[in-house]
Parts: structure tokens; C-alpha cells; sequence
């Protein structure tokens, strides 16, 4: 990457623009998308380790399109490896089916429809699928109405096997909204339209079974080796090691004994990397790759819950921090994660730019139909859910419940985040894989207006400006006239 003027001052994602440059690159979808990282996942975008944001239904969905979440560390590792077993039992081209026995009631099925993006709930009796209810099929219906009732027995039965192509024309010839996967019988999992054509465009992010990869974190404070352990026995395929100042003595040797537990369990799980932070210095860096991370976490204050700009002054504006930060773990043979402050796809753009394996985003998905949040409704009826950040009062009492009362309130005294803020729902895109879309639409145009058909060659030849407020508020569309 090279600057077009050079700068004076560390920069943040709305301080620069990419100017074009001569390109042989003809087409969107020849970019390809592959992570730089250690991980090397088809699409560079990580979900972040939030509570509010990241479980079981994001991390498949996100993981079917390429890229891969990671469970948050306040959750109990028992419960992480029920998770992952779920991610990895999940089908890696159909989408996992909300399902509903025949007497359940509509008004219990209508509460789960928003669970996924796919707009119904499907009827099984012994693992068949027997029909299926979404809006149209309650519309006229009191709650207490039961599916078998109302559903729609005109299913569309497809193999698992049949490529998307012929899904998508047959979904379009029957004018249906979901083929039904099935094998001998049983539910495997459903395909909508724009799945199949999705299914043609991404990449599963795979293990080496075949299985969906999946993240966990772990944080520095309590048995953080036998955690470990329990993630890597459990089928973790990348070990996040986290905590807000990640340029402590503390992370150093947390980081030491979790590297020890990961290659003496290389043998049984294979060699599972290991991603550090968070950091904003070359310093960070260095010693974080020292003592074994494969991959620096980047980023301290630029995220949408966090407070610990404001609260202490300290942090970097995060594109020059990703920049510095990147060429630093490149000469140490290590890449990083750009972890918040994502708002735009412009921004993931700008992050890979700067040298970024991949892109670390949190609350810009807290509200989307997949992460783990239940969808709530405001007074003027439009849908959220509620976010928070993992330093703020409410999740720091989360993660010390096993602490006494006193030292669970003076930890709460330390919130550097958010406790509660509404994530709305955006009707253009409810679904984490419209946000990708949006996102990844966005990052392949950025690759071939630099003529780079990967990322690699993204980063070699993207062109930088600095752009002053004004230039960056003339990029804003205008929904409405201005006079
Ligand atoms: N990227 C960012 O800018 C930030 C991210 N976060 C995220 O919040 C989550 C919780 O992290 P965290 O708050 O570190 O909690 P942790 O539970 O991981 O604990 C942090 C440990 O570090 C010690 N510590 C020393 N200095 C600091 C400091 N300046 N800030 C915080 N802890 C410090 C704490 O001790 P003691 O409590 O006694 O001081 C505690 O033992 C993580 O997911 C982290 O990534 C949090 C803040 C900033
Ligand atoms: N200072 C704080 N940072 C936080 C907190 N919770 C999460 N985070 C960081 O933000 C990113 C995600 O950024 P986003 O803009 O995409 O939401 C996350 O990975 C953490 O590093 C917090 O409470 N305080």
C-alpha cells in the first residue's frame, strides 16, 4: 500500500480513500477473498468474541459463507463445546431448518421465525418433514392455533446433493420460497433462492473433515490453561486469547502456557493457531509473537461498545494502527486481525488495504437476525436487539459470577463499555449474510478498482489518500433532496 500524500498523524478509517488505479481485473467475482492470516478462511471477516453477538446460529451461517465466529470467553467452556459440536454437525450448503412439532402452537412457531433468515418454521413428525408455516400460512390465525392446522403441505424435496442451480430453478419454476433438503426421509436442512445463488458465489470455511471451523476465546484470569484444553479437545479450530490491555505481563504468560497446552495436544487435534490481543504497537506486536501468537488481534477504542477512549485516553486511531501493526507481524512472519470500529464495507476495504489477514467485527452484526440476542420491537414498532459491550458493568458481572458479592460490584466499578444499546434491525438486510453480501460486494469492487484480483496483490497496490471531513461527507449518499 502507498500513501498519495503522506501523513502527518495516525488516521482512522473515515480520514482516507482509495484512488483507482489501472486494472486488468474484469470481473468481481474473479477476486478472490482468501484470508491472509494463518487461518487462511475463504472470506477475511471474523465475528467478534461478543456475547451479545456471537453463538451457535452466527457461527454456522457466518462459517457456510466463509468466513468464521468465535465464541465469546465468558461462556463456560461445557457450553462452548456443545456449540461447536453443533457448528461442526451442521450442514455446510443448506442452512439449518427452525423446526416445530404439528401441535405446536402458531404463536410458539411465529416467535421462532426471526431465530434465522430463511422465513419459515418446518413441521417434522420423527425427523420428516411434514409441512411448513411462515407468515402467510398464520396471517388469519389465532395464536393458539396448532401447525398442523395451517401449514402448507406443498414442500419442495430435494437431495442435499442436487447443485444450487437446480434448486434455484426450482424454487423459481414452483414460485416457493424454501426447498426442503432430506435424506432418506429425514430433515437435513433447507435452501432458499438467494442461498442457492449464495452457495454459488462463497465458499464454506472448512476443517479438515469437512466440518464448518469455528473460534473460541479464552481470557487471562482464572484456569486459562485447562479452558484451553477443554476448546482444543472440543474441536476449537482457533484459540482467541483476549483481554483489553493485550501488551501485558499478564497476556504474556497466559499466552506462554496456552501455546505449552496447544502443542502438546498438536499431536491428537493438530496444530491449532493462536490469535493474541489487543494491541496498537509495533512493541505489542513483537512481543506477542514471541511467545507464540500466530495472530495479533489489532484495535484498542475504536469499537461501537466501548468507552475506553473516552474513559482514559488511551488507544490509536485504528487505521494507522492496523498499518503499523500489520507490517510489524509480517517481519515477524505473523498477520493480524483489524478488531472494530467496522461501520461501512468501506472500512473492511480500507482494513485489508492496510495489510489486515482478516477483519474482526462485532455490533454491526448484534443486529441481525443470527446473533443471540431475542428481537424486540421499540415504541415506534421497529425491531432490535440489545447489545453490550464485554467491559462494560453488565458483562463484567457476567464473568465474575463465581466471585463474591463485594468483589463482583468493585470489578463493576471498572466498565470501560456499554451495558445496554439497540442494535436496530436494518428491513434491507435482517440477516448476518445480507451484511456480508453488502460487505464482500463492497471489498471485491475495492480489489478490482486497485487491479488486484486477491488480497495479497490488494495490499501491494492500493493507492491511499487522506481526505479532509468534507471529503469524506461529499462520499455520503442522499436519500432525499437537499433543497
Ligand atoms: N479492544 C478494546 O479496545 C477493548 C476490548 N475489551 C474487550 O473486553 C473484554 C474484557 O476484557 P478485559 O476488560 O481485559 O477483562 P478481563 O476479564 O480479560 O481482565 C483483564 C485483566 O487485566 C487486568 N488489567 C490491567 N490493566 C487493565 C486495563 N487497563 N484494562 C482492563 N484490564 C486491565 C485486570 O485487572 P484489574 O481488573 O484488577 O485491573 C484483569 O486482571 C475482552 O473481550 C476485550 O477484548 C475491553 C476493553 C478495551
Ligand atoms: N473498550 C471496549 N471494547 C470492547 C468492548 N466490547 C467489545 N469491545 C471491542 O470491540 C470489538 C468489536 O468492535 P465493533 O465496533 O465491531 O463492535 C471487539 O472485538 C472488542 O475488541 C467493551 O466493552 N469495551
Amino acid at each position: 500500500m502507498r500513501f498519495l500524500n503522506e501523513p502527518q498523524y495516525d488516521l482512522t478509517y473515515s480520514d482516507v480513500f482509495m484512488a483507482p488505479s489501472r486494472s486488468g481485473v474484469s470481473s468481481r467475482l474473479q477476486v478472490d477473498l482468501t484470508s491472509t492470516d494463518a487461518l487462511a478462511t475463504p472470506l477475511p471477516l471474523v465475528v467478534a468474541n461478543m456475547t451479545a453477538v456471537s453463538g451457535r446460529r452466527m457461527a454456522e451461517t457466518v462459517a457456510r459463507r466463509g468466513g468464521i465466529a468465535i465464541i465469546p470467553q465468558d461462556i463456560p467452556a461445557a457450553v462452548v463445546g456443545g456449540t461447536i459440536a453443533k457448528v461442526k454437525a451442521s450442514h455446510t450448503i443448506f442452512d439449518t431448518a427452525v423446526t416445530v412439532t404439528p401441535s405446536t402452537t402458531t404463536g410458539e412457531a411465529m416467535s421462532l421465525l426471526t431465530k434465522r433468515s430463511h422465513g419459515v418454521v418446518v413441521v417434522v413428525e420423527d425427523g420428516h418433514p411434514i409441512g411448513l408455516v411462515g407468515a402467510a400460512e398464520t396471517a388469519e390465525t389465532d395464536r393458539f392455533t396448532q401447525v398442523h392446522e395451517v401449514m402448507s403441505t406443498d414442500l419442495l424435496l430435494v437431495s442435499p446433493d442436487d447443485a444450487p442451480e437446480t434448486v434455484f430453478e426450482q424454487l423459481l419454476e414452483r414460485h416457493q420460497q424454501v426447498a426442503i433438503a432430506v435424506r432418506d426421509g429425514q430433515l437435513v436442512g433447507v435452501m432458499t433462492s438467494r442461498g442457492a445463488l449464495r452457495s454459488t458465489i462463497y465458499q464454506p470455511a472448512v476443517d479438515s473433515q469437512g466440518q464448518l471451523r469455528v473460534g473460541a476465546a479464552v481470557g487471562i484470569n482464572g484456569d486459562v490453561t485447562g479452558r484451553a484444553e477443554q476448546l482444543l479437545r472440543a474441536g476449537a479450530d482457533v484459540l482467541v486469547v483476549d483481554t483489553a490491555h493485550g501488551h501485558q505481563e499478564k497476556m504474556i504468560e497466559s499466552l506462554a502456557r496456552i501455546r505449552e497446552v496447544r502443542d502438546q495436544l498438536a499431536g491428537e487435534v493438530g496444530r491449532i493457531p493462536l490469535v493474541a490481543g489487543n494491541v496498537v504497537t509495533r512493541e505489542g506486536v513483537a512481543d506477542l509473537v514471541e511467545v507464540g501468537a500466530d495472530v495479533i488481534k489489532v484495535g484498542v477504542g475504536p469499537g461501537a461498545m466501548c468507552t475506553t477512549r473516552m474513559q482514559t485516553g488511551v488507544g490509536r486511531p485504528q487505521f494507522t494502527a492496523v498499518l503499523e501493526c500489520a507490517e510489524a507481524a509480517r517481519e515477524a512472519g505473523a498477520s493480524v486481525w483489524a478488531d472494530g470500529g467496522v461501520r461501512h464495507p468501506r472500512d473492511v476495504a480500507l482494513a485489508l488495504a492496510a495489510g489486515a489477514g482478516s477483519v474482526m467485527i462485532g455490533s454491526w452484526l448484534a443486529g441481525t437476525h443470527e446473533s443471540t440476542g431475542d428481537q424486540r420491537t421499540d415504541a415506534e414498532g421497529r425491531s432490535y436487539k440489545e447489545s453490550f459491550g464485554m467491559a462494560s458493568a453488565r458483562a463484567v458481572k457476567n464473568r465474575t459470577r463465581e466471585q463474591s458479592a463485594f468483589e463482583r460490584a468493585r470489578a463493576g466499578l471498572f466498565e470501560e463499555g456499554i451495558s445496554s444499546s439497540r442494535m436496530y434491525i436494518d428491513p434491507q438486510r435482517p440477516g448476518v449474510e445480507d451484511l456480508l453480501d453488502f460487505i464482500t460486494s463492497g471489498v471485491r469492487s475495492s480489489c478490482t478498482y486497485a487491479g488486484a484480483a486477491s488480497l495479497p496483490e490488494f495490499h501491494d497496490r492500493a493507492v491511499v489518500g487522506i481526505q479532509s471531513p468534507s471529503g469524506y461527507e461529499e462520499g455520503r449518499p442522499l436519500h432525499a433532496s437537499w433543497s
